[in-house]
């Protein structure tokens, strides 16, 4: 029900205006390839792709932005949806809707930052729910039970999963999603011993009373945190997954062996991923009377009481 021409007549810039609004972002704020994708996930996985991430909440309404787990999605990622909104409702008011203009940026930058092309179908309606109570995504320290469970409850299988979590090829995590790992760990041992231990000790500097100041974090890849490749896949191999969610994929007997075969073979990756994020792109869009086209992406047309 998506197409790749959707906008063609009504607004034929469309793709040109993303890409620009994208680019000068990225350039500005090299953060905000690794947000906005985190931001995309997040809003597929919660109503599908329907932008009902964006909204903010009011008195009426906790909205999903304002969920535990997506207070950490970085500003510059909605601010650059904001951006793209406002220069495309300029060119072609009323036309456009902040899900399209998220899944376009988001591949956009996917791209920018030297990960595959895919094609992005367009036509999707903002949604009209936003609830916090309705967020339930998996979490830093969810097993691979849970991990498996949730995206198959998604329609996507362990591959899929594998490929899509490669997403943490780039950006960054706040240490207290791995603070477990690597402070007071056990009795006997100060950090979890499937980490190598010279990043171990890295770690533990550059977390150095992250409760004081908790917007301290590590790059979730420790090799080429602003590349888009396979490295990944290779750093969970030597120990150097940050996150216990990372590692469990190494550890996993049904998840190792495609972060064996992403490790090895980059083209397998960009394969799987490209197809996987296709897929989740169009995962829970609405069309039709199902939606609207949000006049501003922060708030419903029409402010429910
Ligand atoms: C089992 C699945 C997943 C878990 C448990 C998980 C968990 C996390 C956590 C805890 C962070 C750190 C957030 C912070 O501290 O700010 C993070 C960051 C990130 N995640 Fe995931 N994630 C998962 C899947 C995905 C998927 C499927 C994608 C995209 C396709 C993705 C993209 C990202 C990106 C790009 C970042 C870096 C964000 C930034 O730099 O601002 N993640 N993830
Ligand atoms: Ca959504
Ligand atoms: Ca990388």
């Amino acid at each position: 029900r998506l197409t790749t021409n959707y906008y063609q007549r009504a607004c034929p810039r469309f793709q040109d205006i993303v890409r620009d609004i994208v680019t000068n972002k990225q350039i500005t704020s090299p953060t905000t390839a690794a947000g906005t994708l985190r931001l995309f996930f997040h809003d597929c996985m919660v109503e599908g792709c329907d932008a009902s991430v964006l909204i903010s909440s009011n008195v009426f309404n906790k909205a999903e932005r304002d969920s535990d787990i997506n207070l950490s999605l970085p500003g510059d990622a909605f601010d650059l949806i904001v951006r793209a909104k406002t220069a495309l409702e300029l060119a072609c008011p009323g036309i456009v809707s902040c899900a399209d203009i998220l899944a376009q940026a988001a591949r956009d930058l996917v791209v920018m930052v030297g990960g595959p092309y895919y094609t992005v179908r367009l036509g999707r309606k903002d949604g009209l729910i936003s609830k916090a109570s309705r967020v339930l995504l998996p979490n830093s320290r969810s097993s691979a039970s849970d991990m498996i469970r949730f995206f198959a409850s998604k329609g996507f299988s362990v591959p899929e999963m594998v490929a899509l979590v490669g997403a943490h090829t780039i950006g960054f995590s706040h240490c207290k999603e791995f603070a477990g790992r690597i402070y007071n760990y056990s009795t006997t041992s100060p950090y979890d011993p499937s980490i190598n231990p010279r990043y171990a000790e890295g770690l533990r500097r550059a977390c150095a009373n992250y409760q004081r100041d908790p917007t301290m974090s590590a790059f979730n890849d420790v090799m080429t945190p602003n590349k888009f490749d396979n490295m990944y896949y290779q750093n969970l191999q030597r120990g150097l997954g940050l996150l216990q969610s990372d590692n469990t994929l190494v550890v996993d007997a049904r998840t190792r062996p495609y972060v064996q075969a992403y490790a090895t073979n980059q083209t397998a990756f960009f394969q799987a991923f490209s197809h996987a994020m296709e897929k989740l792109s169009m995962y829970g869009v609405k069309t039709g009377r199902w939606g609207e086209i949000r006049r501003r992406c922060d708030a419903f047309n029409i402010i429910k009481t």
